[in-house]
């Protein structure tokens, strides 16, 4: 069962997001400082477009939290989306009046969303029925869910590292870094990338797609420290850590892949430069040399950093439209854009943090248990 669940609801130009956060133990320090933090790091990278200059997210905090530490119930929390000011006529939840509002419906599925093949399943003839719903604005609640599942995390030692590694195809190069040094550089690079040669590239790449009309992809990493050999198990395929870190990353708008440790990679290399062998000595107990598995074997945690790459797509609505066709009259339409992103990997590496704090949150609950943080430190021995 699920120690950690957390459900999000909302539309991208309804009046706010909300997310219940339920399993958290009693006593875990958590302020309103921390998970706004968060938020404003999602907001954060360069590439992002004209929605991000409108929204300012912070968190209400609207029950399971008093003075600082966590009670124990069911935590509540709600970010208000201010661009809803113009959007209270078309996302009314109110029955229409007969002759009033100029409002269109959306009818042009846009390829590379849900549009379609929702409007077909759900029986909407407006698309916005659908892609309100289907819009990355909903990481908004997913990364203030996350940083209620870090701060158990932090409580537990456990600390999460993230790096934005490639985008439209340009590489960063941190393998002479540590993930201290990583730690450290990331705050100052505008794509969240740790190798500064890159990180202008980057740069460059995304200017270069936005004046061409297009949008660009990339690759990020997630390195947990600290986390305790024994997460996750090996005897059910919903108990893997790796399978289910999978599930939550791939869950992510525009996720494609998701790796763990060498990931593909692997498949190309000869079992001698894929597994890592195991020692032990006096007063430091088995390691590794090397960390190819990221983390986790046979699904369980090792003591090794887990490491988790995901790779994003890039965002399907264009500058320079993709032909599609207009379900109302089934004729063939180039939309009109308004706004879109041009490049939100840096945006996508807060999320796959937050989705990889609630897995190892929820995995830590699972295997050590604790109605409150005094029990659960016992039980982790700290
Ligand atoms: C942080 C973030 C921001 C995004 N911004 C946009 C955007 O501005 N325009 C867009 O068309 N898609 C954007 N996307 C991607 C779409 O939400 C996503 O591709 C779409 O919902 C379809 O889901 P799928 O790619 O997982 O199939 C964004 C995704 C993320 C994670
Ligand atoms: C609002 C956010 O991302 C949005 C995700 C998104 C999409 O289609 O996924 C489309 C854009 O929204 P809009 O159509 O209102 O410009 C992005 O700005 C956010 O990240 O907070």
């Amino acid at each position: 069962m699920r120690r950690l669940r957390f459900l999000t609801a909302g539309e991208s130009h309804g009046p706010a997001l909300t997310v219940i956060i339920e399993g958290m133990p009693a006593g875990v320090p958590l302020t309103k400082a921390e998970i706004d933090e968060q938020l404003w790091r999602r907001q954060q990278g360069y590439g992002r477009g004209g929605r991000m200059a409108i929204e300012k997210d912070e968190v209400e905090i609207l029950s399971g939290i008093r003075h600082g530490l966590t009670l124990g119930s069911p935590i509540s929390l709600l970010i208000r989306n201010r661009d809803w000011e113009n959007w209270q006529e078309i996302m009314s939840p109110h029955p229409r009046t007969e002759g009033t509002g100029t409002e269109k419906k959306v009818t042009r599925a846009r390829p590379g969303h849900a549009d379609l093949s929702g409007g077909i399943k759900y029986k909407h003839g407006d698309l916005r029925n659908i892609l309100e719903r289907a819009s990355a604005r909903e990481t908004a609640a997913r990364v203030a869910a996350g940083a209620v599942a870090r701060a158990l995390l932090r409580a537990a030692g456990i600390e999460l590292v993230g790096q934005v590694t490639a985008i439209g195809g340009v590489t960063a190069d941190t393998s002479d870094l540590t993930w201290e040094e990583i730690a450290c550089r990331i705050p100052r690079s505008p794509v969240f990338c740790a190798d500064e040669k890159a990180s202008r590239k980057m740069m460059a790449a995304i200017d270069e797609a936005r004046a061409a009309g297009d949008s660009l992809g990339g690759v990020v990493e997630v390195a947990a420290l600290g986390v305790p050999v024994g997460l996750g198990s090996h005897v059910h395929w919903d108990r893997r850590l790796d399978g289910r870190l999978a599930q939550a990353v791939m869950s992510i708008q525009a996720i494609k892949g998701v790796e763990i440790g060498m990931g593909f990679l692997a498949a190309a290399r000869p079992g001698s430069e894929v597994h890592d062998e195991i020692f032990w000595e006096e007063g430091r107990g088995y390691y590794r040399e090397t960390n190819r598995a990221g983390g986790i074997e046979g699904g369980i945690s090792n003591g090794e950093p887990i490491i988790v790459r995901a790779a994003m797509k890039p965002i399907p609505t264009l500058y320079r439209p993709l032909r599609s066709v207009d379900i109302e009259t089934n004729q063939p339409y180039l939309a009109s854009i308004e706004r879109s992103d041009i490049c939100a990997v840096p945006a996508a590496l807060v999320v796959v943090e937050a989705m990889v704090a609630l897995v190892l949150a929820d995995a830590i609950l699972e295997r050590y248990g604790g109605d409150n943080w005094q029990d659960l430190k016992v039980a982790l021995g700290r």
